[in-house]
Protein backbone atom coordinates (compact mmCIF):
# COMPACT_ATOMS: atom_id res chain seq x y z
CA UNK A 1 0.00 0.00 0.00
CA UNK A 2 1.33 3.32 -0.86
CA UNK A 3 1.89 5.67 1.94
CA UNK A 4 1.47 9.25 2.19
CA UNK A 5 3.45 11.27 4.24
CA UNK A 6 3.55 15.18 5.12
CA UNK A 7 5.90 17.25 6.63
CA UNK A 8 5.85 19.98 8.56
CA UNK A 9 6.23 22.10 6.16
CA UNK A 10 3.14 21.10 3.92
CA UNK A 11 1.57 20.95 7.20
CA UNK A 12 1.52 24.43 7.31
CA UNK A 13 0.89 25.75 3.65
CA UNK A 14 -2.09 23.49 3.75
CA UNK A 15 -4.00 24.27 6.90
CA UNK A 16 -4.22 27.90 6.34
CA UNK A 17 -5.42 26.69 2.97
CA UNK A 18 -7.85 24.35 3.53
CA UNK A 19 -9.28 26.24 6.83
CA UNK A 20 -9.80 29.34 4.09
CA UNK A 21 -10.98 26.35 1.36
CA UNK A 22 -13.66 25.12 4.07
CA UNK A 23 -15.02 28.82 5.15
CA UNK A 24 -15.52 29.40 1.43
CA UNK A 25 -17.29 26.40 0.46
CA UNK A 26 -21.51 26.39 1.13
CA UNK A 27 -21.97 24.23 3.75
CA UNK A 28 -23.87 20.73 2.46
CA UNK A 29 -27.22 21.01 4.23
CA UNK A 30 -27.87 23.41 1.50
CA UNK A 31 -27.25 21.47 -1.38
CA UNK A 32 -30.46 19.47 -1.84
CA UNK A 33 -32.34 22.66 -3.40
CA UNK A 34 -30.26 24.25 -6.35
CA UNK A 35 -32.07 27.80 -5.40
CA UNK A 36 -31.92 27.12 -1.60
CA UNK A 37 -27.58 26.53 -2.22
CA UNK A 38 -27.57 29.57 -4.50
CA UNK A 39 -28.73 31.68 -1.77
CA UNK A 40 -26.78 30.16 0.79
CA UNK A 41 -23.64 30.55 -1.63
CA UNK A 42 -24.31 34.45 -1.96
CA UNK A 43 -24.92 34.85 2.01
CA UNK A 44 -21.78 32.74 2.67
CA UNK A 45 -19.71 35.13 0.20
CA UNK A 46 -21.62 38.44 1.32
CA UNK A 47 -20.64 37.57 5.20
CA UNK A 48 -17.20 37.06 4.37
CA UNK A 49 -16.86 40.48 2.55
CA UNK A 50 -18.64 42.43 5.43
CA UNK A 51 -16.41 40.51 8.10
CA UNK A 52 -12.93 41.31 5.96
CA UNK A 53 -13.66 44.93 4.82
CA UNK A 54 -15.21 46.04 8.31
CA UNK A 55 -11.96 44.57 10.29
CA UNK A 56 -9.74 46.36 7.49
CA UNK A 57 -11.53 49.50 7.73
CA UNK A 58 -11.96 49.36 11.62
CA UNK A 59 -8.00 48.72 11.60
CA UNK A 60 -7.62 51.88 8.96
CA UNK A 61 -10.13 54.31 10.68
CA UNK A 62 -8.53 53.58 14.48
CA UNK A 63 -4.45 53.38 13.25
CA UNK A 64 -4.40 55.55 10.45
CA UNK A 65 -7.49 58.37 11.14
CA UNK A 66 -7.17 57.98 14.60
CA UNK A 67 -11.25 57.89 14.70
CA UNK A 68 -11.87 55.58 17.40
CA UNK A 69 -15.66 56.30 17.63
CA UNK A 70 -16.13 54.94 13.98
CA UNK A 71 -13.57 51.77 14.50
CA UNK A 72 -15.67 51.02 17.47
CA UNK A 73 -19.11 50.89 15.18
CA UNK A 74 -17.24 48.57 12.38
CA UNK A 75 -15.94 46.31 15.36
CA UNK A 76 -19.78 46.09 16.47
CA UNK A 77 -20.47 45.04 12.65
CA UNK A 78 -17.78 42.64 12.67
CA UNK A 79 -19.06 40.71 15.73
CA UNK A 80 -22.37 40.78 13.78
CA UNK A 81 -21.34 39.25 10.98
CA UNK A 82 -19.22 37.10 12.45
CA UNK A 83 -22.28 36.25 14.91
CA UNK A 84 -24.36 35.34 11.85
CA UNK A 85 -21.60 33.47 10.23
CA UNK A 86 -21.21 31.05 12.63
CA UNK A 87 -25.25 30.61 12.70
CA UNK A 88 -25.21 30.05 8.97
CA UNK A 89 -22.11 27.39 9.55
CA UNK A 90 -22.69 25.74 12.41
CA UNK A 91 -26.80 25.49 12.51
CA UNK A 92 -27.09 25.86 8.82
CA UNK A 93 -29.62 28.27 9.33
CA UNK A 94 -30.14 30.94 6.47
CA UNK A 95 -33.05 33.53 7.04
CA UNK A 96 -31.89 35.15 10.56
CA UNK A 97 -28.12 35.43 8.96
CA UNK A 98 -29.61 36.84 5.94
CA UNK A 99 -31.43 39.14 7.64
CA UNK A 100 -28.71 40.24 9.87
CA UNK A 101 -26.36 40.84 7.03
CA UNK A 102 -28.89 43.12 5.10
CA UNK A 103 -29.19 44.61 7.93
CA UNK A 104 -25.33 45.02 9.03
CA UNK A 105 -24.89 46.56 5.32
CA UNK A 106 -28.10 48.69 5.42
CA UNK A 107 -26.79 50.37 8.49
CA UNK A 108 -23.28 50.81 7.40
CA UNK A 109 -24.65 52.28 4.44
CA UNK A 110 -26.66 54.74 6.11
CA UNK A 111 -23.93 55.48 8.48
CA UNK A 112 -21.80 56.68 5.90
CA UNK A 113 -24.05 59.24 5.05
CA UNK A 114 -24.57 60.48 8.11
CA UNK A 115 -20.86 60.53 9.06
CA UNK A 116 -20.01 62.32 5.67
CA UNK A 117 -22.43 65.07 6.49
CA UNK A 118 -23.79 66.56 3.27
CA UNK A 119 -21.34 64.86 0.73
CA UNK A 120 -23.17 63.37 -1.78
CA UNK A 121 -20.56 61.17 -3.25
CA UNK A 122 -20.95 58.22 -1.09
CA UNK A 123 -24.95 58.22 -1.89
CA UNK A 124 -23.55 56.23 -5.23
CA UNK A 125 -22.76 53.53 -3.06
CA UNK A 126 -26.56 53.13 -1.18
CA UNK A 127 -27.62 51.00 -5.00
CA UNK A 128 -25.61 48.37 -3.36
CA UNK A 129 -28.27 47.63 -1.29
CA UNK A 130 -30.46 46.35 -3.45
CA UNK A 131 -27.92 44.22 -5.33
CA UNK A 132 -27.83 41.84 -2.52
CA UNK A 133 -31.01 42.10 -0.89
CA UNK A 134 -33.13 40.85 -3.52
CA UNK A 135 -30.93 37.49 -4.11
CA UNK A 136 -30.70 37.03 -0.08
CA UNK A 137 -34.28 37.59 0.52
CA UNK A 138 -36.29 37.05 -2.70
CA UNK A 139 -38.58 39.54 -4.09
CA UNK A 140 -41.12 40.30 -1.48
CA UNK A 141 -39.36 40.59 1.40
CA UNK A 142 -36.27 42.24 -0.12
CA UNK A 143 -38.93 44.74 -1.78
CA UNK A 144 -40.01 45.84 1.78
CA UNK A 145 -36.62 45.91 2.90
CA UNK A 146 -35.33 48.22 0.24
CA UNK A 147 -38.31 50.61 0.43
CA UNK A 148 -37.22 50.80 4.21
CA UNK A 149 -33.63 51.61 3.39
CA UNK A 150 -35.26 54.40 1.16
CA UNK A 151 -37.19 56.13 3.22
CA UNK A 152 -34.69 55.88 5.89
CA UNK A 153 -32.33 57.84 3.31
CA UNK A 154 -35.01 60.31 3.02
CA UNK A 155 -35.13 60.89 6.49
CA UNK A 156 -31.29 61.23 6.47
CA UNK A 157 -31.10 63.72 3.88
CA UNK A 158 -34.22 65.97 5.30
CA UNK A 159 -32.76 65.83 8.75
CA UNK A 160 -29.34 66.85 7.48
CA UNK A 161 -31.14 69.77 5.25
CA UNK A 162 -30.16 72.57 7.57
CA UNK A 163 -27.42 71.29 9.48
CA UNK A 164 -25.14 70.09 6.67
CA UNK A 165 -23.58 72.29 4.02
CA UNK A 166 -25.28 70.56 0.49
CA UNK A 167 -25.20 72.49 -1.92
CA UNK A 168 -28.85 73.21 -4.45
CA UNK A 169 -30.77 70.37 -1.44
CA UNK A 170 -34.10 70.38 -3.43
CA UNK A 171 -32.30 69.58 -6.86
CA UNK A 172 -29.87 67.05 -4.74
CA UNK A 173 -33.00 65.25 -2.79
CA UNK A 174 -34.61 64.76 -6.39
CA UNK A 175 -32.12 63.42 -8.20
CA UNK A 176 -30.88 60.90 -4.82
CA UNK A 177 -34.94 60.06 -4.81
CA UNK A 178 -35.02 58.98 -8.58
CA UNK A 179 -31.70 57.22 -8.84
CA UNK A 180 -33.15 55.56 -5.86
CA UNK A 181 -36.45 54.34 -7.07
CA UNK A 182 -35.04 53.64 -10.73
CA UNK A 183 -31.95 51.37 -9.67
CA UNK A 184 -34.00 49.60 -7.40
CA UNK A 185 -36.66 49.34 -9.98
CA UNK A 186 -34.64 47.71 -12.54
CA UNK A 187 -32.73 45.28 -9.82
CA UNK A 188 -36.36 44.57 -8.71
CA UNK A 189 -37.31 43.84 -12.86
CA UNK A 190 -34.07 41.61 -13.28
CA UNK A 191 -34.96 39.76 -9.93
CA UNK A 192 -38.77 39.62 -10.51
CA UNK A 193 -37.84 37.46 -14.39
CA UNK A 194 -35.03 35.71 -12.63
CA UNK A 195 -37.12 34.11 -10.46
CA UNK A 196 -40.45 33.60 -13.04
CA UNK A 197 -37.52 31.53 -15.00
CA UNK A 198 -36.30 29.64 -12.34
CA UNK A 199 -39.53 28.32 -11.53
CA UNK A 200 -40.40 27.24 -14.82
CA UNK A 201 -37.37 25.36 -14.93
CA UNK A 202 -38.24 24.04 -11.33
CA UNK A 203 -41.74 22.84 -12.80
CA UNK A 204 -40.08 21.64 -15.72
CA UNK A 205 -38.04 19.49 -13.99
CA UNK A 206 -40.17 18.04 -11.53
CA UNK A 207 -43.28 17.33 -13.82
CA UNK A 208 -43.96 14.85 -17.20
CA UNK A 209 -45.19 17.63 -20.00
CA UNK A 210 -47.31 15.51 -21.39
CA UNK A 211 -49.58 14.71 -18.37
CA UNK A 212 -48.82 17.19 -16.14
CA UNK A 213 -48.16 14.93 -13.16
CA UNK A 214 -44.60 14.26 -11.12
CA UNK A 215 -42.51 12.83 -13.27
CA UNK A 216 -39.82 10.10 -12.35
CA UNK A 217 -36.96 12.30 -10.79
CA UNK A 218 -40.07 13.52 -8.34
CA UNK A 219 -41.18 10.17 -7.74
CA UNK A 220 -37.65 8.65 -6.87
CA UNK A 221 -37.60 11.44 -4.26
CA UNK A 222 -40.94 11.22 -2.71
CA UNK A 223 -40.44 7.19 -2.76
CA UNK A 224 -36.85 7.93 -0.64
CA UNK A 225 -39.17 10.93 1.44
CA UNK A 226 -41.56 8.32 2.36
CA UNK A 227 -39.68 5.69 3.07
CA UNK A 228 -37.67 8.12 5.48
CA UNK A 229 -41.18 9.08 7.11
CA UNK A 230 -42.13 5.27 7.59
CA UNK A 231 -39.01 4.43 9.31
CA UNK A 232 -39.53 7.56 10.91
CA UNK A 233 -42.78 7.50 12.86
CA UNK A 234 -43.12 3.30 12.46
CA UNK A 235 -46.01 2.97 10.07
CA UNK A 236 -46.20 1.45 6.53
CA UNK A 237 -47.45 3.23 3.54
CA UNK A 238 -49.01 1.87 0.18
CA UNK A 239 -47.60 2.20 -4.07
CA UNK A 240 -49.59 0.65 -6.41
CA UNK A 241 -47.97 0.67 -10.06
CA UNK A 242 -50.14 0.59 -13.36
CA UNK A 243 -49.80 0.07 -16.29
CA UNK A 244 -52.34 0.20 -19.41
CA UNK A 245 -53.23 -2.90 -21.07
CA UNK A 246 -52.55 -3.36 -24.78
CA UNK A 247 -51.59 0.17 -24.96
CA UNK A 248 -49.60 -0.73 -27.87
CA UNK A 249 -53.33 -1.26 -29.82
CA UNK A 250 -54.38 2.30 -28.90
CA UNK A 251 -51.05 4.01 -31.18
CA UNK A 252 -51.44 1.63 -33.45
CA UNK A 253 -54.79 1.53 -34.49
CA UNK A 254 -55.52 5.39 -33.71
CA UNK A 255 -52.18 7.40 -33.98
CA UNK A 256 -50.02 8.75 -31.27
CA UNK A 257 -51.70 11.95 -30.94
CA UNK A 258 -55.21 9.72 -29.69
CA UNK A 259 -52.42 7.76 -27.36
CA UNK A 260 -51.15 10.73 -25.94
CA UNK A 261 -54.44 12.18 -25.47
CA UNK A 262 -55.47 8.88 -23.79
CA UNK A 263 -52.23 8.90 -21.64
CA UNK A 264 -53.80 12.50 -20.60
CA UNK A 265 -56.85 11.74 -19.69
CA UNK A 266 -55.85 8.87 -17.75
CA UNK A 267 -53.67 10.69 -15.49
CA UNK A 268 -56.63 13.01 -14.97
CA UNK A 269 -58.73 10.55 -13.83
CA UNK A 270 -56.31 8.80 -11.72
CA UNK A 271 -55.80 12.66 -10.14
CA UNK A 272 -59.38 13.34 -9.66
CA UNK A 273 -60.09 9.64 -8.05
CA UNK A 274 -57.31 9.97 -5.39
CA UNK A 275 -56.51 11.46 -2.19
CA UNK A 276 -54.76 15.27 -2.23
CA UNK A 277 -51.92 13.58 0.00
CA UNK A 278 -51.55 10.90 -2.31
CA UNK A 279 -48.92 10.97 -5.25
CA UNK A 280 -49.13 10.28 -8.49
CA UNK A 281 -46.22 10.34 -11.05
CA UNK A 282 -45.77 8.96 -14.46
CA UNK A 283 -43.04 6.04 -14.15
CA UNK A 284 -42.63 5.84 -17.81
CA UNK A 285 -44.54 5.22 -20.98
CA UNK A 286 -47.98 4.09 -20.13
CA UNK A 287 -46.33 2.80 -16.69
CA UNK A 288 -47.96 5.09 -13.67
CA UNK A 289 -46.49 5.17 -9.70
CA UNK A 290 -49.09 6.17 -7.40
CA UNK A 291 -47.59 6.59 -3.91
CA UNK A 292 -49.89 6.16 -0.62
CA UNK A 293 -48.89 7.57 2.75
CA UNK A 294 -49.86 6.03 5.88
CA UNK A 295 -51.97 3.48 3.56
CA UNK A 296 -51.86 -0.15 4.51
CA UNK A 297 -52.48 -3.15 2.35
CA UNK A 298 -56.12 -3.40 2.59
CA UNK A 299 -56.90 0.32 2.33
CA UNK A 300 -54.39 -0.11 -0.77
CA UNK A 301 -56.55 -3.20 -2.47
CA UNK A 302 -60.10 -1.53 -1.48
CA UNK A 303 -58.31 1.52 -3.73
CA UNK A 304 -57.01 -1.00 -6.67
CA UNK A 305 -60.39 -2.20 -7.16
CA UNK A 306 -62.40 0.98 -7.21
CA UNK A 307 -59.36 2.63 -9.54
CA UNK A 308 -59.93 -0.93 -11.52
CA UNK A 309 -63.36 -0.20 -12.07
CA UNK A 310 -63.49 3.57 -12.67
CA UNK A 311 -60.94 2.83 -15.66
CA UNK A 312 -62.97 0.38 -16.80
CA UNK A 313 -65.97 2.37 -16.96
CA UNK A 314 -64.38 5.37 -18.34
CA UNK A 315 -64.67 5.87 -21.96
CA UNK A 316 -62.30 7.99 -24.03
CA UNK A 317 -63.57 9.95 -27.01
CA UNK A 318 -62.00 8.28 -29.86
CA UNK A 319 -60.38 5.16 -28.37
CA UNK A 320 -63.56 3.79 -26.06
CA UNK A 321 -62.21 2.09 -23.39
CA UNK A 322 -59.16 0.93 -21.76
CA UNK A 323 -57.89 -1.01 -18.83
CA UNK A 324 -55.06 -1.25 -16.56
CA UNK A 325 -53.68 -3.83 -14.44
CA UNK A 326 -51.76 -2.60 -11.26
CA UNK A 327 -48.89 -3.98 -8.70
CA UNK A 328 -50.48 -3.40 -5.12
CA UNK A 329 -47.29 -3.40 -2.33
CA UNK A 330 -47.15 -2.04 1.10
CA UNK A 331 -43.90 -1.06 2.62
CA UNK A 332 -43.30 -0.91 6.51
CA UNK A 333 -40.16 -0.10 8.24
CA UNK A 334 -38.37 -3.47 7.74
CA UNK A 335 -39.09 -3.32 4.37
CA UNK A 336 -36.08 -3.08 2.09
CA UNK A 337 -36.28 -0.14 -0.82
CA UNK A 338 -35.13 -2.23 -4.05
CA UNK A 339 -36.81 -5.88 -3.23
CA UNK A 340 -40.09 -3.97 -2.39
CA UNK A 341 -39.59 -2.06 -5.31
CA UNK A 342 -38.89 -5.60 -7.13
CA UNK A 343 -41.71 -7.26 -5.19
CA UNK A 344 -44.43 -4.62 -6.70
CA UNK A 345 -42.95 -5.07 -10.42
CA UNK A 346 -43.70 -8.61 -10.05
CA UNK A 347 -46.74 -8.42 -8.83
CA UNK A 348 -47.61 -6.08 -11.79
CA UNK A 349 -46.22 -8.39 -14.22
CA UNK A 350 -48.47 -10.95 -12.69
CA UNK A 351 -51.33 -9.24 -12.86
CA UNK A 352 -50.55 -8.72 -16.66
CA UNK A 353 -49.85 -13.02 -16.99
CA UNK A 354 -53.51 -13.22 -15.63
CA UNK A 355 -55.22 -11.38 -18.01
CA UNK A 356 -55.08 -8.27 -16.94
CA UNK A 357 -57.86 -5.38 -16.05
CA UNK A 358 -56.52 -6.53 -12.81
CA UNK A 359 -54.02 -6.25 -9.15
CA UNK A 360 -51.49 -8.41 -7.41
CA UNK A 361 -50.15 -8.31 -4.79
CA UNK A 362 -46.80 -8.09 -3.70
CA UNK A 363 -45.60 -10.94 -1.51
CA UNK A 364 -44.77 -9.55 2.35
CA UNK A 365 -41.52 -12.21 1.80
CA UNK A 366 -40.40 -10.96 -1.42
CA UNK A 367 -40.84 -6.77 0.30
CA UNK A 368 -38.81 -7.50 2.88
CA UNK A 369 -35.51 -8.44 3.96
N1 LIG B 1 -48.79 7.88 -27.57
C1 LIG B 1 -47.83 7.56 -26.72
N2 LIG B 1 -47.43 6.28 -26.63
C2 LIG B 1 -46.47 5.95 -25.78
C3 LIG B 1 -45.85 6.91 -24.95
N3 LIG B 1 -44.93 6.28 -24.19
C4 LIG B 1 -44.97 4.96 -24.53
N4 LIG B 1 -45.91 4.76 -25.49
C5 LIG B 1 -46.28 3.51 -26.16
O1 LIG B 1 -46.79 2.58 -25.23
C6 LIG B 1 -46.71 1.29 -25.85
C7 LIG B 1 -46.33 0.26 -24.81
O2 LIG B 1 -46.34 -0.99 -25.42
P1 LIG B 1 -46.07 -2.31 -24.63
O3 LIG B 1 -44.90 -2.12 -23.71
O4 LIG B 1 -45.96 -3.42 -25.65
O5 LIG B 1 -47.30 -2.53 -23.71
P2 LIG B 1 -48.84 -2.71 -24.04
O6 LIG B 1 -49.12 -2.65 -25.51
O7 LIG B 1 -49.57 -1.73 -23.18
O8 LIG B 1 -49.09 -4.17 -23.55
P3 LIG B 1 -49.24 -4.69 -22.08
O9 LIG B 1 -48.57 -3.69 -21.17
O10 LIG B 1 -48.59 -5.99 -22.06
O11 LIG B 1 -50.70 -4.75 -21.81
C8 LIG B 1 -45.67 1.40 -26.97
O12 LIG B 1 -46.33 1.31 -28.21
C9 LIG B 1 -45.10 2.81 -26.78
O13 LIG B 1 -44.76 3.40 -28.02
C10 LIG B 1 -46.27 8.27 -25.07
O14 LIG B 1 -45.81 9.20 -24.40
N5 LIG B 1 -47.26 8.56 -25.96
Amino acid sequence: MRKTTTTAEQMVMVRPLSALVLLLETPQPFAHDPLLFRRAQLLNFILLTLTAVMSVAALFNLLVIGDARLALIELAMVTATLLALWRFRRHASLQGPAWLASSTAGAMLLYLIVHTQGDTNPYVLLLLYPLFVYPLHGLRAATLAYLLFVAAVLAIFVYGWGRWSISNPAQTLFNITIALLIGGGIIYYYEHTREAALNRVRILSMTDPLTGIWNRTMFDEMFTHEIAVSRRQQHCFSLILLDLDHFKRINDEYGHDIGDAVLREFAQLLTTRTRASDSLSRWGGEEFALILPNTDLNQAEVLARTLLKTIRAHHYPRAGRVTASMGVGTFCPNSNRETFFRAIDQALYRAKHQGRDGYALATTAAASD
